[in-house]
């Protein structure tokens, strides 16, 4: 079995003249939670519905769970997918729907099932609610319990949170995290770079179509290269901290933010940091704190 549960080699889609996906390329690791990053037109939702076999690539090769999603049935029972528009039908009571649709994916117990899925989005009062009375968040959950059943190995889930207010989006992530505790495979988009950058353990992100950059979280955020001393008072200097082992550059930002690169392949991030921070101190400098890297947004927002 391919260790991959995504594996997209120069993948390309064509709307007309709209070159919407360009030369794709990146892998998701089986039992990993994966972002899809981009501003608005990037390609996020082509890629998704090329993932889930809605769309074919006009060139390349898309493999999901080893498997060419586009072939009828290659994915059932494998894939779980939340659109990013899911309208749901009407002149269904939600709690009927799901047990439905449960029965259609052949899952055993199909009304268990459906409970179980509006639990975990955290919608039971909504059992006997009929999908027109659903507001858009209640209904965008009902999609995305319908995506959870039957714990399908890969889950792809496009802005699941968007729109929804700040309680029932943490209750969403947990749910994301609980998948990932339970060795499922996780796709997700979302504008909110906080919110995958506490959740994802690699992300893609993607620009005009084209991949910016695919990497592990650490390595998107820079975990491994660099990190910040906020200096409350005293005098750095900054020659003495080039000059410790492991450290590549550093430099002030403004008055009272001191960056430092470090070579993390030859160094324990660890080390370079006490040794630094050591350094400071001996020097008279006090320190209000240390981050590591920088943030996904200033990543994102540096490659865009
Ligand atoms: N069916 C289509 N026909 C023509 N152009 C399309 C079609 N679907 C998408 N596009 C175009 O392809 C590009 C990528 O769109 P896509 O929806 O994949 O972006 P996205 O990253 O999901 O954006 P958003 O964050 O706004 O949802 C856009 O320029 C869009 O206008």
């Amino acid at each position: 079995m391919s260790e991959l549960a995504i594996d997209l080699v120069n993948v390309t889609k064509r709307f007309g003249a709209k070159m919407a996906v360009d030369g794709v390329s990146f892998t998701v690791q089986r039992g990993q939670v994966y972002g899809l990053i981009g501003p608005n037109g990037a390609g996020k939702t082509t890629t998704f519905s090329m993932m889930c076999g809605y769309l074919y690539p006009t060139g390349g090769t898309v493999r999901v769970m080893g498997v060419d999603p586009s072939k009828d049935g290659a994915l059932k029972g494998a894939l779980g997918a939340l659109p990013q528009d899911a309208v749901l039908p009407g002149g269904w009571k939600v709690g009927a729907l799901l047990t439905y649709w449960a029965r259609l994916s052949g899952l055993d117990k199909p009304e268990n099932e459906a409970r179980e899925a509006l639990d975990k989005v955290g919608l039971m009062e909504a059992w006997g609610v009929e999908t027109q009375a659903l507001s858009h968040g209640m209904a965008k959950r009902v999609a995305m319990g319908q995506a959870l059943m039957g714990k399908p190995p890969l889950v792809l889930l496009d802005e699941p949170t968007a729109g929804l207010d700040p309680r029932i989006a943490a209750q969403v992530r947990q749910v994301i995290r609980d998948m990932r505790g339970q060795q499922q495979t996780v796709v997700v988009s979302s504008h909110n770079l906080q919110e995958l950058e506490e959740l994802c353990d690699a992300a893609a992100i993607l620009d005009r179509g084209k991949l910016a950059q695919a990497g592990t979280m650490a390595e998107l955020t820079s975990q491994t290269a660099e990190f910040r001393v906020q200096v409350a008072s005293g005098t750095v200097i900054v020659p003495e901290l080039e000059a410790i082992p492991g450290v590549t550059s550093a430099r002030m930002e403004g008055e009272t933010v001191l960056h430092v690169r470090f070579d993390g392949q030859g160094h324990k991030p660890e080390e370079v940091i006490s040794r630094v921070v050591g350094h400071l101190l001996q020097t008279g400098v006090l320190i209000l704190g240390v981050s590591r890297g920088r943030r996904l947004e200033e990543r994102v927002l540096q490659l865009l």
